[in-house]
């Protein structure tokens, strides 16, 4: 079976992933890699920018331990908030996101998704990964709008304890690369690791522009 035949898996529980991975038109079904990368992250000694890929390949294999991941081609990903070269990880509880969203309040910081693309058939690995990388400048909001913003409870489950796309807090005050690596799935980066499979998209992103997918991104 060639990998061009094999179907699409996103190991991901992010409704916001399955949302931006339809937009490739291509069929997929969802499962949740198992395990608990937090745990797994720990053993991690690396380059605060390399955790993203790392965890995604974690999850990859996590994720191969399911026989309903064997004959797909797996995605998996991790977006990572970088500060001062520290990975800020989500907010453990209320508290936690106050303090990293005052400590990202007014400054630069980075975003970085790892994506990876894996098979297992016929007993064979195959992993392919990257990542993407997006410098994001915080507004600089104030106690209050964090206040209110944390009692949505929408930071909780965010790399960050932030959603750019949150249209009540708008966090960001401009990005400087693409906006669905923030979201947390970079479609560039996912085209060109699907391409090693001889997997293509189904739309057509804009092919003129210097990145097919720009349309979909906010590069401000
Ligand atoms: C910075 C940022 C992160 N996020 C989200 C993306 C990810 O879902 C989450 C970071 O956690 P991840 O561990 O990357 O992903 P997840 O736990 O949500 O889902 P899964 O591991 O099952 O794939 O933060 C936003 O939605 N908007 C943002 O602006």
């Amino acid at each position: 079976m060639t990998t061009t035949q094999l179907p699409l898996l996103l190991a991901s529980a992010s409704p916001r992933r399955r949302q931006i991975l339809a937009k490739l038109g291509l069929p997929y079904i969802v499962s949740v890699a198992p395990g608990d990368e937090d745990a797994a992250q720990a053993h991690y000694q690396g380059p605060a920018d390399g955790l993203g890929t790392w965890t995604a390949t974690h999850k990859a294999l996590m994720m191969f331990t399911r026989p309903e991941a064997a004959n797909h081609l797996v995605i998996t990903s991790d977006t990572t908030v970088i500060l001062d070269d520290h990975e800020l990880g989500k907010p453990r509880d209320e508290e936690h996101a106050r303090s990293l969203l005052r400590s990202l309040r007014g400054r630069w910081h980075r975003v970085v998704t790892g994506v990876v693309v894996s098979t297992m058939v016929d007993g064979q690995l195959r992993m392919q990964g990257d990542s993407c990388n997006t410098p994001v400048l915080m507004r600089p909001y104030t106690d209050e709008e964090i206040d209110a913003y944390i009692a949505t409870g929408d930071p909780m489950d965010k790399a960050g304890a932030y959603g750019i796309q949150s249209a009540s807090f708008q966090p960001t005050e401009r990005i400087a690369g693409c906006y669905l690596n923030v979201v947390g799935l970079p479609l560039c980066t996912l085209v060109r690791l699907l391409a090693n499979f001889d997997v293509y998209p189904a739309s057509q992103g804009d092919p003129h522009s210097a990145c097919p997918w720009s349309e979909l991104c906010h590069i401000s």
